[in-house]
Parts: structure tokens; sequence; C-alpha cells
């Protein structure tokens, strides 16, 4: 299979897609400028009065339980049926499964209400999703991602989506296909909102790329180089928030080929 990340890259700048995110009140501005930055067009909306004007002109639909109660629930439950009206790609970060009994019977609810393009989480939240009785850690993990392989599988398989799981080396499951992303520093776990951003950039990439496979590996990709060069630049979590949306920004399509490291497995 050929890669083609500085393409999706290119195209993404080329094309802006808006992302339209129903996210949590902690990564808001944070993620919406990640998208700024990578050259895409970021919005928020839950209301249910809007989630469904918002999705028809969006690209992709970004869904994130950070901080979900009813009322989102709802709009996320809308937003999602107007997805699947449109075909719009749907994007799922189940931040915090395992947590509460409330995240997974949430978690649940809008699994049944549309399955979506790709599920996107650390290792902890991919495994209680798949059923693991595991015990989450709030909404860090407290796995590893390459232990996660085998329950990303069983997700890919139930919902016939992409599966990706952050952690020191990613992991991406589409049906048979795997991919290991092995960029990144582990600064990323000591700053709110990598895990999210992660998502959003998905969204990004899924909205141009019609390969759900290839879109998750190149948002994996984005994301672990920029966080590299961005630890080039500092070593402190406060400014390297910063610095990787600097990195975002400037990053070119040649430097990800050139840094990317993805293993087809
Ligand atoms: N130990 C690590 N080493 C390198 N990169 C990491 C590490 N842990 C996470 N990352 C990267 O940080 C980003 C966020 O992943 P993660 O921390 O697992 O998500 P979340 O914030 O949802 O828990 C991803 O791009 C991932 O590749
Ligand atoms: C700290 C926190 N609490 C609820 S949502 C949230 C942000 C989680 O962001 P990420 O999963 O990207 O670390
Ligand atoms: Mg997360």
């Amino acid at each position: 299979m050929k890669l083609n990340l500085a393409e999706n890259l290119t195209e993404l700048r080329a094309k802006s897609p808006l992302v339209h995110n129903i996210t949590n009140f902690v990564v808001m501005n944070y993620t919406a400028n990640a998208l700024l930055a990578i050259g895409a067009s970021p919005v928020m909306a839950h209301a249910v009065e809007e989630v469904e004007d918002m999705v028809a002109i969006a690209g992709a639909l970004v869904i994130n339980i950070g901080t979900l109660s009813p009322i989102w629930v709802e709009g996320m439950k809308k937003a999602m049926l107007a997805a699947v009206k449109f075909g719009k790609p749907i994007i799922l970060d189940p931040v915090g499964a395992g947590a509460t009994a409330y995240r997974n019977v949430t978690l649940s609810e809008l699994l049944n209400t549309a399955s979506p393009s790709l599920i996107r989480g650390n290792a902890s939240e991919i495994l209680a999703l798949a059923g693991s009785n595991i015990q989450t850690k709030g909404v860090d993990s407290t796995a590893n991602s390459t232990d996660s392989l085998q329950a990303a599988k069983l997700l890919s398989e139930k919902y016939g989506c992409v599966v990706s799981v952050s952690g020191a080396t990613d992991v991406i499951v589409s049906g048979e296909k795997v991919a290991y992303v092995d960029n990144g520093v582990s600064l990323m776990t000591k700053v709110t909102g990598m895990g999210c951003s992660a998502s959003a950039i998905a969204g990004a990439f899924f909205a141009i790329q019609e390969d759900g496979f290839e879109a998750a590996i190149s948002a994996a990709a984005m994301m672990g180089v920029c966080g590299e060069k961005a630890f080039e630049k500092t070593k402190s979590p406060g400014s390297f928030q910063i610095a990787f949306l600097d990195s975002l920004s400037e990053l070119s399509p040649e430097e990800l080929v050139e840094l990317a490291v993805v293993r087809l497995l």
C-alpha cells in the first residue's frame, strides 16, 4: 500500500475543510487552534437546534464525550444521524470510557445511533469500549497501545470502522489491516487536549481523504512528528503546548514524509 502523506497534508491545507466538533469544555479552545494551525477550519456547535444544519455544511463531524451531560448527548445523537443522512464521516473520541457507568452507557447509545468512520482513543478507552473489565483512570491511559491491538480489531470488526489507539506507538486498525506509527514524545501526555486534538485533526484528514485507514495514519503521523518538532524547541509542558501549534502550521509535507515512522503490518 502506498501512503500519500505529503499529498494528504497538501490537500488538507488547500481545501481547508470545515470540521464540526461537539467536544469538551477543557479542550475546545486548544482543539480549535490546532485545527486552524494545520490549515483546517474549526467550528464548535452543540445546540440541538443547530447541529443538523452545521453537519450539512461540514466536511466531518467529531464527537468527543469529555464533559458530557444529557442535553449534549442529545445534540451528539442528532448530529450523528445528520452525518449519516448527508454522508459525512464521524470521528468518535470516547474520552474516559471505562471510568464511569454514565460514559459507558452513553457510548453504547452513541454507537447504536450511527457507526463512526473512526474511533480514536487511548489504550484504556479502547480496551474499555471493547468490553475489557478495566477501570480507566479518568481520561488518562493506564495501558499500552500495542496491548490493545485485539480490542482495536474487535471494535473495527463490530462497527465496520477504523480504530486508532494512541500511545508511544499509535496502532491503527481497519479490518485486517494494521499500521503502527512510532512518532511522538511522552511529554504529549503532560498537556491536556493532545488526544482530543488527534481526533479533531483526524476529522480534517477524513474530510479530504476517503480512505479512512490512510486518513487515520496521516493524522497520527502528523501529530507525532509535530510533537517531535515541538520537543526540539522546548522540554516544558507550558511552552510545548504553544510550540506544538506552531509545528502544526510550520511542518511541510516533505518533512512529514521524511520524519514519519509508519510500519504497515
Ligand atoms: N509515551 C508516548 N510517547 C510518544 N508519544 C505519545 C506517548 N503517549 C501519547 N503520545 C502521543 O500523544 C498524542 C495523544 O495521545 P494520548 O496521550 O494517548 O491521548 P489521550 O490524550 O486521549 O490520552 C498522540 O499523538 C500520541 O501518539
Ligand atoms: C481533563 C479532561 N477532563 C474531561 S475531558 C478532559 C480533556 C481530555 O483531553 P485528552 O484526552 O486529549 O487528554
Ligand atoms: Mg483522550
